[in-house]
C-alpha cells in the first residue's frame, strides 16, 4: 500500500494559528519547533523547570517561558520535546494534572506511547509530528525556506480534528514543504529506533571509526584517513540524498563503482544483516526500551562511559584540527540553541 503523503496545500496553517501551543523542552527539537511555529504566526510558550539552563536561550529569542505545569495549564496543544527518558515523569507530574477534555498531547517520537510508559485519558487528542532529521537542521531548513520531511500519526482522536491539527503543526515547522507521511506510533517508533541504531548513528559511526582505525593501524597518516573515511562521506551521501545511490555511482570513478559492487557486500555481509534483524527484534519486543529506561533510572552509568569513550577516539582529535582550517565546515550547529 502506497504511503499517504501530504504537502503544503493539504494542510491548513490557520488551525494551529488558532491554538495556544506549549513546547516542553528547548533542546534540539524543542527550539526548532518553537521558533518555527512562532515565525509561522503561532502563539507559543516554552515549558522548562525552574533553574533549567535552557531558560536563558529561550528568553533571548523573545519566547515566554514557564514551568512545564504552568504552560500545560495554559495550552490547547502540548508538544512534549524533552528527552524520551524524562517524558513519563513530566507527563505524570506536570501535564496529566493540567489535561482537560479536548486538549491535544503531541509527541516528536512515539516511544513513550508505543511502550505504554504514558497512558493519556481518552478525552484528549494524542498525535505525533516527528521530523525525519536532527532538530538543528529542522530549524535551519525552515529558515532557508526548505523543510525536513515529517511523519504524523494519530493515537487518539477525541475531537475528530487530530489529523488536521497535526498536519497544520507540521506545516508550521516547514515539514509539509518536503512531505508529511501518515503513519502509526508503532511504525514510527520501531523504524526510527532501527534507523538510528543500525544505519544512521550506530551503523555509520562504527563504519567510520573502524575504517579510520584500519588505515591508521596500518601506518597511514590520520589526516588522510580522516578525509577518506569521515569528511568525504558527507560528499558521497550528499549525492545519494540528491539523486539516490545510482547518482553517487554515476559521479564516482568506475574504479570506485567496481569496488563498491565487489567489496561493499563483504563489509556489510549476511552476518551484519542477521545482527540488524536481531536489533530490530529487540525493538519490537520492547527489550531495547526496557534497557534504555533502566539505564536512565540508574543514572546512566554506561551511557556516560560510552560518551566519554566516543569523545576520546583519535578520529575526534584529528578532525578537530582539520575542521578548524575549513571555516565553512566548523560552524556553530545553530545560533539559537
Ligand atoms: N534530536 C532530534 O533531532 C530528534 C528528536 N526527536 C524526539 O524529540 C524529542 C526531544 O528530543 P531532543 O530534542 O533530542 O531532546 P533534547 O535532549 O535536546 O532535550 C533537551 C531539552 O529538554 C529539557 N528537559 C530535560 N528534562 C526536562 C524536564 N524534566 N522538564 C522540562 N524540560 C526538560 C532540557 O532542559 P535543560 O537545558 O534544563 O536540561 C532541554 O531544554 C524526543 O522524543 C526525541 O526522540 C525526534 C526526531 C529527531
Ligand atoms: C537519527 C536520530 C534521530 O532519530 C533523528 C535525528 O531523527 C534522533 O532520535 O535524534
Ligand atoms: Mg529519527
Ligand atoms: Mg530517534
Amino acid at each position: 500500500m502506497a504511503a499517504e503523503v501530504f504537502y503544503d496545500d493539504d494542510a491548513d496553517l490557520g488551525i494551529i494559528q488558532g491554538k495556544k501551543v506549549a513546547v516542553i523542552g528547548y533542546g534540539s527539537q524543542g527550539h526548532a519547533h518553537a521558533l518555527s511555529l512562532r515565525d509561522s504566526g503561532v502563539e507559543v510558550r516554552i515549558g522548562l523547570q525552574e533553574g533549567s539552563k535552557s531558560r536563558p536561550k529561550a528568553q533571548e529569542q523573545g519566547l515566554t517561558v514557564g514551568t512545564p505545569a504552568e504552560v500545560s495549564a495554559w495550552a490547547d496543544v502540548i508538544m512534549l520535546l524533552a528527552p524520551d527518558t524524562a517524558q513519563r515523569k513530566i507527563y505524570a507530574e506536570d501535564i496529566a494534572p493540567n489535561l482537560t477534555a479536548g486538549k491535544a498531547l503531541f509527541f516528536g517520537h512515539g516511544l513513550n506511547i508505543r511502550y505504554g510508559l504514558i497512558e493519556p485519558p481518552a478525552d484528549i487528542d494524542v498525535a505525533m509530528v516527528a521530523p525525519k532529521g536532527p532538530g538543528h537542521l529542522v530549524r535551519r531548513q525552515y529558515v532557508d525556506g526548505k523543510g525536513v520531511p515529517c511523519l504524523v500519526a494519530v493515537e487518539q482522536d477525541a475531537t475528530g480534528g487530530a489529523l488536521a491539527l497535526a498536519l497544520s503543526y507540521a506545516k508550521g515547522i516547514g515539514g509539509s514543504r518536503a512531505g508529511v507521511i501518515k503513519t502509526t506510533f508503532t511504525e514510527e517508533t520501531e523504524t526510527d529506533l532501527f534507523g538510528e541504531q543500525a544505519v544512521l548513528c550506530g551503523g555509520a559511526s562504527a563504519l567510520v571509526q573502524t575504517g579510520f582505525e584500519v588505515l591508521t593501524e596500518a601506518g597511514y597518516t590520520p589526516e588522510v584517513a580522516y578525509f577518506e573515511c569521515l569528511h568525504e562521506l558527507k560528499l558521497i551521501v550528499d549525492l545519494m540524498y540528491e539523486g539516490g545511490i545510482a547518482r553517487m555511482r554515476y559521479s564516482v570513478s568506475d574504479t570506485a563503482e567496481y569496488g563498491d559492487y565487489t567489496r561493499g557486500p563483504r563489509v556489510i555481509d549476511a552476518r551484519v544483516k542477521e545482527e540488524m534483524q536481531r536489533i530490530l527484534g529487540e525493538i519490537q519486543d520492547g527489550s531495547f526500551a526496557r534497557e534504555l529506561i533502566a539505564e536512565d533510572d540508574a543514572g546512566r552509568p554506561n551511557f556516560i562511559k560510552y560518551r566519554e569513550q566516543g569523545a576520546a577516539h583519535p578520529i575526534e582529535e584529528t578532525g578537530k584540527k582539520l575542521r578548524a582550517m575549513m571555516s565553512w565546515v566548523d560552524r556553530p550547529i545553530t545560533e539559537t540553541a
